[in-house]
């Protein structure tokens, strides 16, 4: 049998979504009170118009009394008119904010992949989301005024006379215990109907996603009882829930009609005996015919089927939308999810890095923090650093920490989220350092447009000397020189080959810092060797973001980054004093000699 789910948190999803709804609630809250005032005077009134008027041969103080009923319920047709307006700034709201945490809830676990989810889930929950809008705003429109309707009657009723009300209230308390008892039932016939329903729309989606293939098997008669199967459950669990809603009958005997049987029975002779006036039974007849039997037939019919859905679903959502705490984080209103990326905390220490005094041409980085996007956690946090003018630093690393998004910051391709890089003094600009990732670009045009891209003006000697410094004197010769055409570069060079124009590119161009971003990855040893040795050679700053050992055993410094602390040395240094940089020079070192990619010769 099917438990009923945990309703609280569904609850806390519905308290935490209808937050900020204050305002509005206050005034239903004070349009209701409006809305009860004939449900708790009509039957005290009526039989004080009897007791009083009609039936004291007073007339018109009757009508008058009467006249004080119809005033009450004018004021209660304007409540009910007023109160729609406030309703709607509850109900809306509601809506955004479900639609707002289940998006992100499932985005989380789409992540995180702590529970499958996909557009799909997003499409149906978002159709939940519709169906409890449309409950809440529902149960608003009648639970509400039905409550305030049954506490107004009561209260009216035992004003009016304690005995009726005791010879009402006990029957009726009866039967609320009865509805209740059996609500926890329909609830979990519910439940079933709706997981029923679930497995139609998804034995159905299956197989008609599947029609090819169950034609090609020859397994049509087995879909087809599959599908039946599931359709005869889900009617199976929607005749249960019928059988169970169907309590509502004797308890609308047991809690209405009872009580007016039991009045009209001992009513004259309360009369008789004293005590009770012909008005106050009339009166209180009027309370039970009038007020309280719809009330709990609206109680035991909708109220009760809204109120069970609503537990179903409003757990389903909360399911769906349930991102966990992460301490120090908060979830709302904009919930943050857990770090996706992996993060590392990096300060250099201030003997390592910050005692270097910069100058002019420096690169010099301060309290470095950047993450990629305001939720996700810094992949640099609080970095201290000063590249001095004409340095050779490789940046090394295990994969994933951070070396490339250095890289972009260094060259100013991506934005701090806190601290700063500058050279003398200004924020750097891409221009002044260039940036060579991996990919490098070649774009139709000539060989010579390709390389003079960064340096329009440059002659052919220093074009020359560029193109002989970084290795790519045979491959400009080979491609048929400067003015050779390249119409599909993309498609006629190897990557090798193409890295080394963007190396040729890069060096003729008049930046002042080059950061080569794996920008060699495609080069043999002995090529890398000699655009890496050019480089460090060129006037101006190098920053080589190293794939090999040979690279960082080249530089003259060398930044790891690892863990929670950087380390800056030489390559000598490390090797001696880092157990982290011993084992990444140890993984470079088992790793066997790249087969070269055709930096020459070679076509991928
Ligand atoms: N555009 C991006 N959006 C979100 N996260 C990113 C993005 N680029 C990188 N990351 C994440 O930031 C972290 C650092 O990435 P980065 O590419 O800087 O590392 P790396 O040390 O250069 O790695 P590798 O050596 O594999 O190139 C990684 O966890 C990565 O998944």
């Amino acid at each position: 049998m099917t438990e009923i789910a945990d309703w609280r948190p569904g609850l806390r999803l519905l308290r935490a979504a209808l937050r900020g709804t204050r305002a509005p609630v206050l005034r239903v809250a004070a349009w209701s009170a409006v809305e009860a005032a004939p449900a708790l005077a009509s039957g005290w009134v009526l039989g004080r118009a009897l007791d009083q008027g009609f039936l004291d041969g007073r007339p018109a103080t009757g009508l008058a009394w009467l006249t004080l009923l119809g005033v009450l319920y004018a004021l209660r047709a304007a409540a009910e008119r007023a109160v729609f307006e406030p309703l709607s700034h509850i109900v809306e709201p509601l809506r955004d904010e479900l639609v707002r945490r289940l998006v992100h809830g499932t985005l989380y676990a789409a992540v995180h992949r702590v529970r499958t989810a996909d557009a799909t889930d997003v499409a149906r929950l978002t159709g939940q989301v519709e169906a409890v809008r449309g409950i809440v705003g529902a149960l608003l429109r009648t639970a509400r005024p039905l409550a305030v309707t049954l506490v107004a009657a009561l209260t009216g009723l035992a004003v009016l006379d304690p005995l009726l009300a005791a010879l009402v209230g006990v029957p009726l308390a009866v039967a609320v215990v009865v509805f209740l008892v059996s609500m926890r039932t329909v609830i979990r016939r519910r439940q079933s109907y709706l997981a029923a329903e679930e497995r139609v729309a998804a034995v159905t989606g299956e197989v008609l996603a599947a029609g090819r293939d169950i034609t090609a098997l020859g397994a049509e008669e087995r879909a087809a009882s599959d599908v039946r199967d599931a359709a005869d459950a889900s009617v199976a669990t929607a005749l249960a829930v019928a059988r169970a809603s169907a309590v509502r009958a004797p308890v609308v005997l047991l809690g209405g009609r009872l009580p007016v049987l039991l009045i009209l029975l001992t009513g004259p002779a309360l009369v008789q005996r004293g005590g009770v006036s012909a008005g106050a039974v009339v009166g209180a007849v009027m309370y039970v015919t009038v007020y309280l039997v719809p009330a709990l037939e609206l109680m035991t019919g909708s109220v009760a089927g809204y109120w069970s859905q609503l537990r179903v679903l409003s757990g389903r959502l909360a399911a769906a939308s349930d991102v966990p705490d992460v301490p120090g984080v908060s979830n709302d209103p904009v919930p943050v999810p857990a770090p996706v990326s992996v993060s590392v905390s990096v300060s250099v220490s201030a003997q390592d890095v910050v005692a270097e005094v910069p100058r002019e041409g420096d690169l010099e980085v301060r309290n470095l923090t950047f993450a990629y996007g305001p939720h996700a956690a810094p992949v640099l946090r609080g970095l201290d650093l000063v590249v001095p003018s004409g340095d050779n630093l490789a940046i090394v690393g295990p994969s994933g920490i951070g070396k490339s998004t250095l890289a972009g910051l260094l060259a100013g391709v991506e934005t701090p989220l806190d601290g700063t890089v500058t050279m003398a003094g200004q924020p750097v600009r891409p221009g002044r350092v260039a940036l060579l990732p991996q990919e490098a670009y070649v774009f139709p045009g000539t060989v010579g447009d390709n390389l003079r891209y960064l340096a329009p003006d440059l002659d052919t000697a220093a074009l020359d000397r560029a193109v002989a410094a970084v290795g790519a004197r045979e491959l400009v010769a080979r491609l048929g020189g400067y003015d050779a055409e390249l119409t599909d570069p993309a498609g006629t060079l190897s990557s090798g080959e193409r890295q080394l124009i963007a190396l040729a590119r890069v060096y003729a161009s008049p930046a002042r810092v080059v950061v080569l971003d794996e920008a060699t990855s495609h080069l043999d040893m002995a090529a890398e060797a000699v655009a890496e040795t050019a480089f460090a050679a060129r006037p101006g700053t190098l920053v080589v973001i190293a794939h090999r050992l040979t690279t960082a055993a080249r530089a003259r410094r060398v930044l790891l980054l690892d863990g929670e602390r950087p380390v800056l040395g030489s390559h000598a240094e490390l090797s001696a004093t880092s157990p982290a940089y011993a084992a990444l020079v140890g993984h470079w070192t088992a790793q066997a000699p790249r087969v070269p990619q055709g930096s020459r010769a070679g076509r991928p």
